[in-house]
């Protein structure tokens, strides 16, 4: 069998990684693994690991690497029948040498989106609370407004996405991914790409990863996702 193929999105919040990583899972076959669910996911199942990581976020603060790590590197172990797509993680050093120690990555998308750009989407995105489901009111909006395609609920908008919260996180997401990004610019993994729309960077993204997943690879995976 092939090895896997693996990869990492980069970016800050509101810079497209979720959008971008649901077009790479339904146009390549990769599975979509997200930081943020991982660590819902394991909330909603009251694990050791989450009922930490829900002490941290209820009070607005990144989960401490030692339980992210935890949290995150025993499923991807268990990952080794499908490629995929991580989208979150990581996101400080700490992080990615454990990354590094578990796996070995082909690519890393980074996403650098001018902040006007990210101020604005950030200001329109709504998401349905339950199921994470992310709309833009401009970009990619309900089909009804205010209320989630699938379950008709009400949609909301997070504390954090609102202009004041934005600019501390973009400096902070800055100071903290530096040094990521300059590991795997080392590695000769990193591929960044600039522009204030998703649909300009994709077709990019697309020969990318079109060029990197072997054509065998690539069927195989779609069939299994089909
Ligand atoms: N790699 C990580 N390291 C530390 N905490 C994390 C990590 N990934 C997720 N979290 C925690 O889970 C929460 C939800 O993550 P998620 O990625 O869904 O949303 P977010 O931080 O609003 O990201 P974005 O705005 O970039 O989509 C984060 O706010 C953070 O507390
Ligand atoms: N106007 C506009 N909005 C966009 C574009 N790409 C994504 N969006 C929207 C979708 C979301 O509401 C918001 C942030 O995107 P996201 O995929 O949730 O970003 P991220 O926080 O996972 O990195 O911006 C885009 O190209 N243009």
């Amino acid at each position: 069998m092939s090895r896997l193929f693996r990869a990492v999105i980069m970016g800050p919040p509101g810079s497209g990684k979720g959008t971008i990583s649901e077009r790479i899972a339904r146009g390549f076959g990769l599975q979509h693994l997200s930081s943020g669910d991982f660590v819902r996911e394991n909330i909603a199942a009251s694990t050791e690991a989450g009922n930490l990581a829900k002490t941290y976020i209820e009070k607005g603060l990144l989960v401490p690497d030692h339980v992210m790590t935890r949290l995150l590197l025993p499923r991807l172990e268990a990952m080794t029948r499908h490629s995929w797509i991580l989208d979150g993680f990581p996101r400080t050093l700490a992080q990615a040498e454990a990354l590094n120690s578990t796996c070995e990555l082909d690519v890393v998308i980074s996403l650098n989106i001018p902040l006007e750009t990210l101020k604005e989407r950030l200001s329109h995105r709504w998401i349905h609370p339950a199921s994470r489901r992310v709309y833009n009111m401009c970009f990619n909006p309900p089909r009804v407004q205010g209320v989630d395609d699938i379950t008709g609920e009400p949609l909301i908008q997070q504390e954090d996405d609102k202009p004041e919260a934005l600019v501390a996180r973009l400096r902070h997401y800055k100071d903290v991914a530096k040094p990521v990004i300059d590991l795997y610019k080392a590695k000769g993994i990193l591929h960044t790409f600039s522009d204030t729309d998703t649909d300009h960077i994709w077709p990019y993204i697309s020969s990318l990863l079109s060029a990197k997943i072997p054509a065998d690879r690539l069927d195989a995976q779609r069939a299994s996702t089909h």
